[in-house]
């Protein structure tokens, strides 16, 4: 059986990967507006023919996209900012633990025809923060700093031009009024009461990104050690493909990270850097903001609505 699929933003940056990704594939039949892209009419009837319709637009853009959709059995995953806190949409990050006993998120996607796709900073904030509050060990009410670093394909076609016209500098910090848009979705989606204080950043390469969250063991009411903080994670994630919690003793072997290093893929690894006497900790996500950061998270819940479970390398 084929699917046909719609990526309204074709030509972004976001939404050429999801076509990069699907292209190859004989299960789906993508529909291509080519020069049309724009035209309202073109995309109102891709975005009611289609099984499934990826939006890869600005904010406002997918909302008017959502609008425009009047046929109850297209399934939307959304990959702007728009919905992600939207309660009725489901969050589209499949791995983020419920507890047991509880559907877990992925057949909660499966089950869903609008689905708001993670943000970059936020799936990597989430898979490390979330599986800590769940057991305890941070408690809802703390308050939690993240910083991050992402290669400029992050900021889509603009930010693109504006670093490979050269001139932007090697390193930018920004956020700096404190109100990112990803503070209310990381804030919600991990369980914690306050908001989220998050310092991102920016460098002169492409793709690829660190979300790193550091601890203070020794202040946390619980004191936990190193040990128990890794071992929250690799039980939240054990048995996921895209999803890994790096061992103890390699991480400790380590000199370095390079957030280019798992550009391409829908992995995320996550690092917990301990310091020898346990008292402090640095989290660390490492992720392509294209892959799991964007497309590659839309293709696995892509795959999980339509039923191709087989793809989504969910065990
Ligand atoms: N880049 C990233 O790492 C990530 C991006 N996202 C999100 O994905 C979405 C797309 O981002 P990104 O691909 O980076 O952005 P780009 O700027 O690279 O691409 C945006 C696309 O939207 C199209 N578009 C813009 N306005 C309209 C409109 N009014 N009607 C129809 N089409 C329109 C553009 O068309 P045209 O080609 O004609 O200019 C372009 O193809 C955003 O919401 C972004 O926040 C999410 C996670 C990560
Ligand atoms: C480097 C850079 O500018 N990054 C973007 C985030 C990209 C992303 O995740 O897109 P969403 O906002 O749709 O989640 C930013 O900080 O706004």
């Amino acid at each position: 059986m084929s699917y046909s699929v719609f990526i309204d933003g074709e030509a972004g940056t976001t939404g050429l990967d999801v076509l990069r990704r699907l292209e190859a594939r004989d299960d789906l039949e993508i529909i291509v507006l080519g020069d049309r892209r724009r035209e309202v009419e073109a995309r109102r009837e891709a975005l009611n023919a289609a099984d499934a319709v990826i939006l890869c637009l600005p904010d406002e853009a997918a909302k008017e996209a959502v609008a425009m959709i009047d046929n109850p059995a297209v399934r939307v995953i959304d990959a702007s900012t728009a919905y992600r806190v939207d309660p009725a949409w489901t969050y589209g990050f499949a791995e983020m633990a419920h507890g047991p006993g509880r559907m877990s998120q992925a057949e909660k996607i499966a089950g869903a025809t609008r689905v708001s796709n993670p943000g970059c900073y936020p799936t990597g904030f989430i898979g490390l923060v979330r599986p800590l509050v769940s057991a305890g060990i941070i408690p809802a009410g703390w308050p939690v700093t993240v910083n991050a670093v992402s290669g400029y394909s992050g900021g889509g076609k603009a930010m693109i031009a504006e670093f490979e016209a050269g001139g932007a500098g090697a390193f930018r910090a920004y956020g700096l009024s404190l109100k990112h848009k990803h503070v209310p979705e990381m804030t919600l989606h991990t369980g914690l009461e306050r908001p989220v204080l998050f310092a991102p950043a920016v460098g002169a390469y492409r793709q690829g990104m660190l979300v790193e969250v550091p601890l203070q063991l020794a202040a946390l009411p619980s004191s936990p050690s190193v040990e128990v903080v890794h071992g929250a994670l690799a039980e939240a994630y054990a048995g996921c493909r895209f999803v890994e919690v790096a061992e103890l003793e390699a991480t400790e072997a380590m000199t370095g990270i390079d957030p280019e290093g798992l550009n391409g893929t829908n992995k995320m690894r996550l690092h917990v850097f301990g310091d020898r006497s346990g008292a402090q900790v640095r989290l660390v996500a490492l992720l392509d903001n294209l892959g799991k950061g964007a497309s590659g998270a839309a293709v696995q819940n892509l795959n999980l609505m339509l039923g191709l479970r087989e793809e989504t390398g969910l065990s």
